[in-house]
This record gives C-alpha cells, structure tokens and sequence, in this order.
C-alpha cells in the first residue's frame, strides 16, 4: 500500500435490517431503552445517552434480517478522499455517497473491504441533544454508549493485519502453541476495541456492543427480560470477561442479531499498551468465573448485505474452530492441570 490510510476515531454507527420493525422497536427502546431520534415507517434512528451526533444504531425494516452497514467516524472531511484513494488502491469497491444518503449523516465513502464487510467512513453528522445528566429520561438500564462491533472472519491473521493497516492496534488475543489465532480485539479509540475479529465463517456480524457506566444497569436489563417474560433473550451471561476485564451481557434481538452490553474494559491510549494473549485452552480467557460460552455464541452471527443489499456469501473457517478445542472447557472444565483428571463439571457437554 503506497497510499496512507483514513485516520478512523472510532466505531460510529451500524444499521441492522430487521423483519418487524414495531417488535424491534420494542426490544431497542422499551428493554435496552435507547434514546429515538427519529423514525418513519421504514427505519428507526437511535442513540445512547451520551451520544449526540444524530445515531448509533439504525434498525431498518426488510425482507432478510442483516447488517448493512458498519461505520467508522474519521478525523475530518479531509478523511473521505484519503479513504477514497486508500480503497481504490486495495482494489474493492468505492462509493462516494452524498450528505443525506443516511439520515443525519453527512457526504460519506461506502466500500465492501478485503474481508467482505459494508463499511462506511464520514465525519460530518447531525447534532443532537445529548443526555448524559438528562437523569429524568434515563432508565435504570441506561445505555451510555456505542463500543465496538465484533465480527467474524474465516481468517483472523488476514484481517489482523488488514485492520493494523487502518492503524487499529491490537489489545488482546487468543491463540494456541501451534500458532493459530482464534480472536484478536483491535482499537482506535483508548479503550480494549472497536473491532473484535472472531475466528469463523464469514463476512458475518457476531455481535454490536453498547457500554453502560454501572454493572447494575446491566443486571436491571436481565431483570426487565425476566418481568416481560423474555430472560430466554438473554444468550450469554451476565459474567465477568476474562478478554477486556468487561462485565457483559449478551442478546439476541427478535431477528437473532446479537447485542452485548458491556462496561469496565480498560484504557488502552498509550503507545506501549502491553498486549494481552490468552491460550486457548485456559478456560478464564472469555468467562473470568462462571458462566459456560454456549454454542450458540460459537456458531451463530448475522449475515452481512453488499453495498447494494445483496447478501454477501458466506466462506467457512479452515483453521481449528475454537468451539472444537475448548466448548466442554468454557466454565466447565478445573483451571489446575492437577484438577485435570476430574473432567469437567457438568461432564462432557458436546
Ligand atoms: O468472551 S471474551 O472474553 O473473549 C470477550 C471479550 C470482550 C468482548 O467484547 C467480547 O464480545 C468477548
Ligand atoms: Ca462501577
Ligand atoms: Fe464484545
């Protein structure tokens, strides 16, 4: 690459295509209780408390449940004819889009990249009210934030080191001694990442986080699902990270698309942030204490559109899946090799 790549701040704004947008509008408001800035009969526009550029999540009606895009908010408008020059030199396709294309978003460069993903990078946005002390129209499941998106790749060097060109660095990883890289957390802004690339078949969305401020916004979240009788929403979790040190959730909207909400990773801004890599095998790595990665977190991830809302296929993972190597160690497995001959607690589970 000669050219030099688009200077990304951070993760900005997804937009979800969902089958009933009145029974997602539920789920993203009434349960998570994020902030409407706006919507009509085709999309919902809305935001976390401390956000004030117009959204960070569209949720969209249409026939096939997806992702359609993911976007980044860069330095500048100067940003867009880098990002331009920079994806024409990588070969994919470029779209420059005008102010407007997306509501409450200004002129913006489309591309599919090498790994298969929508992404959209701009600078210019819509202001809107923001309610970080606007305590009266808080819930007590306050969602604070956007944090990250994590997606899943066949490949996670390639796309380690795709992004690493973007000027993503890595925070954390989990490998193996023979080398294989499972997953590896990437950042722009100071904290664990704002890209998750997880070993597996893709171009699929596994999940879009949100952070709150407090664990007990979280629990309040499980305890809401629990009172309007849908705790079966709730995949994984709530629990301790071992990656990131988050305290998380994670669930699945009415389509299946995944939506962690997170709080307590860690500031990563200095340029010798030491890099944490995890092995494989040690069971701490995803779930601290407690809780099992249920298969379904291992397998299931949302398909992604191309830039003309088509669906893009889908190519399969070669390298050993981790849901191979570690499912009956995910919580249920003893930390202390001596512990080993016991098995697991709760026996072979897959
Ligand atoms: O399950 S992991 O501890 O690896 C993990 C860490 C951070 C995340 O955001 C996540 O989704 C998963
Ligand atoms: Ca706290
Ligand atoms: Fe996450």
């Amino acid at each position: 690459m000669t050219t030099t790549p688009p200077d990304v701040i951070r993760c900005a704004y997804a937009e979800l295509i969902v089958s009933d947008l009145k029974t997602s509008r539920e789920f993203y408001v009434d349960i998570l209780g994020l902030v409407v800035t706006y919507e009509d009969d085709e999309a919902v526009y809305l935001r976390a408390f401390e956000e004030y550029l117009h959204h960070s999540l569209i949720i969209r009606k249409g026939a096939e449940p997806a992702l359609s895009v993911l976007a980044y908010r860069v330095r500048g408008e100067a940003e867009l004819d880098v990002a331009e020059a920079y994806y024409r030199e990588l070969g994919v396709e470029v779209r420059r889009v005008p102010a407007g294309t997306t509501r409450g978003i200004g002129e913006a460069v489309r591309v599919v990249d090498p790994l298969g993903f929508p992404i959209e990078f701009f600078y210019e946005a819509e202001h809107v009210e923001r309610f970080t002390q606007r305590y009266d129209v808080h819930g007590p499941g306050a969602l604070a934030r956007l944090d990250h998106f994590n997606v899943n790749t066949p490949d996670v060097p390639a796309a380690r080191k795709y992004y690493e060109g973007l000027g993503f660095r890595v925070s954390e990883d989990i490998v193996d001694d023979e080398g294989t890289v499972y997953a590896a957390w990437m950042f722009r802004k100071p904290t664990v990442h704002d890209v998750a690339l997880t070993g597996g078949a893709g171009p699929r969305l596994h999940h879009i986080a949100f952070a709150t401020h407090e664990r007990h916004q979280i629990l309040h979240i499980c305890d809401h699902l629990g009172a309007v009788r849908k705790s079966d929403q709730i995949e994984r979790g709530p629990g301790r990270h071992g990656v990131s040190n988050a305290f998380y959730l994670y669930v699945r909207d009415p389509d299946g698309h995944r939506i962690e909400i997170y709080t307590h990773d860690y500031y990563t801004g200095d340029p010798d942030n030491p890099v944490i890599s995890w092995d494989v095998h040690d069971n701490q790595r995803r779930d601290w204490w407690g809780n099992p990665v249920v298969p379904s977190w291992y397998t299931e991830a949302s398909r992604v559109l191309d830039l003309d809302g088509k669906l893009q296929p889908v190519e399969e993972r070669t390298e050993t899946k981790e849901m191979d190597v570690t499912i009956g160690a995910d919580g249920f497995s003893y930390t202390r090799a001596a512990g080993a001959e016991q098995g697991f607690k709760l026996g072979e589970q897959v």
